[in-house]
């Protein structure tokens, strides 16, 4: 396949795949920042760029509308992702972020937000390198405005604005197979209202299941069965930073979470995040710890149903809780706040409790990708310690 734009960009290339000549990280050096282009990039005439400030309700409303309308969808157009507006907050203002990395595109005489494009800056680990990066995401063009190459125009102006912050690295996922992956990660479902999702036709009636034996068989107990089992508070910011710290240097591409990077993405935060921790009832040591975000998705074309309400696993880390048990706590929580699916990725050590725990395997795939940063081989899931939103 012609990647007439990727062939252009410093990532790894298909045809360099396997080539152990190549030396892993950085791929062009930076540019010096009076060398990089002061001026954004060319729209077509109709369009002009727009900075989105995310804390306007009246454009944190037109992103999200645009997103509720336009952005991704699985295969069979049966469901499209609905982030909500409070979770785009979360997503978009990480400690350190750059309003002039939330870039729009808008049409000149309506002035109607048409296209999307974001980052935020991480410090990411890989290997033993802790890299700036920006995390790319939410790049979405309006579906009117598909294929005329926009994509690339975005694409070019988000690189353009962060190596304006003397930054040259990035992380981002797709659906879509682009040069190249450094791992390809599998969804996995665990159904928590499982009429609802064969109403909707996610789910099939299993050979000689009725609904009612469906429904026995994703049952779940009324509260958590781990004894200190606890949602994080303010207070547990530095025992929990030091447990993920620990627990993700083991991982090959991870974040390099401080503090304010833990109490930024894991302090519960409604309808966005939520996280729970093992409190030893004799020591007080804090020993485990899970969390999963609130994603919800429009259902596209369903009578009885219009909202799927998914909860998509986070980081979680296990030193004295198996993580069996861990994670069945947390379908325990998230089952009592009313979520219709728990998802997960087959990253970290996700695999040891999927198929246990009733996850079946979606035929969604999830490419992740760096940018101007060659990793020598392609990583084992099990090798990634990263979950992007
Ligand atoms: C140092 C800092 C560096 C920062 C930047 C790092 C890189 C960040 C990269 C971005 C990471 C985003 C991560 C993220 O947001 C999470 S992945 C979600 C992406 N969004 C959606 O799927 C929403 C629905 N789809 C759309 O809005 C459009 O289809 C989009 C806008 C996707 C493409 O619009 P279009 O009207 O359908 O297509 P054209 O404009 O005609 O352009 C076609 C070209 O775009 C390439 N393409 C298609 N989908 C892509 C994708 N998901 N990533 C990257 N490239 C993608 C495609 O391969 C082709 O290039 P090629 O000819 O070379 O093959
Ligand atoms: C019931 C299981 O599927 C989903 O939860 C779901 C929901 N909304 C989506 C919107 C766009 C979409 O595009 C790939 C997929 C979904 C999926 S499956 C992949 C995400 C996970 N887990």
């Amino acid at each position: 396949k012609r990647h007439k734009f990727w062939e252009t960009q410093p990532v790894g290339q298909f045809k360099d795949v396997g080539d152990t000549s190549l030396p892993e990280g950085p791929i062009e050096p930076p540019t010096p920042l009076s060398e990089v282009k002061q001026e954004p990039y060319n729209l077509p005439s109709q369009y002009e760029w727009t900075t989105c400030d995310m804390d306007s309700e009246e454009t944190c409303n037109e992103v999200y509308n645009l997103l509720k309308n336009n952005y991704v969808e699985d295969d069979e157009n049966m469901f499209r992702f609905n982030y909500s507006k409070e979770f785009l907050r979360w997503a978009l203002r990480p400690p350190g972020y750059y309003k002039s990395w939330h870039i729009g595109v808008r049409a000149k005489t309506s002035k109607k937000l048409v296209a999307f494009i974001t980052g935020v800056p991480a410090r990411i680990r890989v290997r033993d390198e802790v890299v700036k990066m920006a995390e790319i995401n939410f790049l979405c063009v309006h579906k009117k405005l598909r294929t005329k190459r926009l994509a690339p125009v975005m694409i070019k102006e988000v690189t353009r604005r962060v190596h304006l912050e003397n930054i040259w690295q990035a992380a981002y996922t797709a659906g879509v197979v682009l040069p190249t992956p450094i791992t390809t990660c599998q969804y996995w479902h665990r159904s928590l209202n499982p009429k609802k999702l064969i109403d909707v036709g996610f789910s099939r009636l299993g050979p000689r299941m009725t609904m009612s034996r469906t429904i026995k068989l994703y049952k779940l107990p009324d509260q958590p069965v781990t004894p200190g089992f606890r949602k994080m508070e303010l207070r547990d910011v530095p025992a929990v930073t030091r447990l993920l710290r620990q627990y993700l240097s083991q991982f090959v591409v991870s974040p390099d979470f401080d503090e304010n990077d833990v109490e930024h993405w894991l302090l519960p935060t409604e309808d966005v995040v939520d996280s729970y921790l093992v409190e030893s009832p004799k020591t007080h040591d804090i020993t485990d710890f899970c969390s999963f975000y609130t994603l919800p998705s429009s259902i596209l074309g369903n009578q009885n149903y219009s909202i799927l309400k998914a909860a998509y696993s986070y980081y979680n880390v296990s030193t004295k809780t198996p993580l069996l048990q861990l994670m069945n706590d947390a379908l325990i929580v998230a089952k009592k706040k009313d979520f219709d699916v728990f998802n997960a990725l087959d990253v970290m050590h996700n695999e040891s409790f999927l198929k246990e725990l009733k996850f079946g395997p979606g035929d969604g795939q999830l490419h992740y990708y760096l940018y101007n940063y060659r990793i020598r081989n392609a990583l084992r899931t099990s090798e990634l310690g990263l979950v992007l939103l």
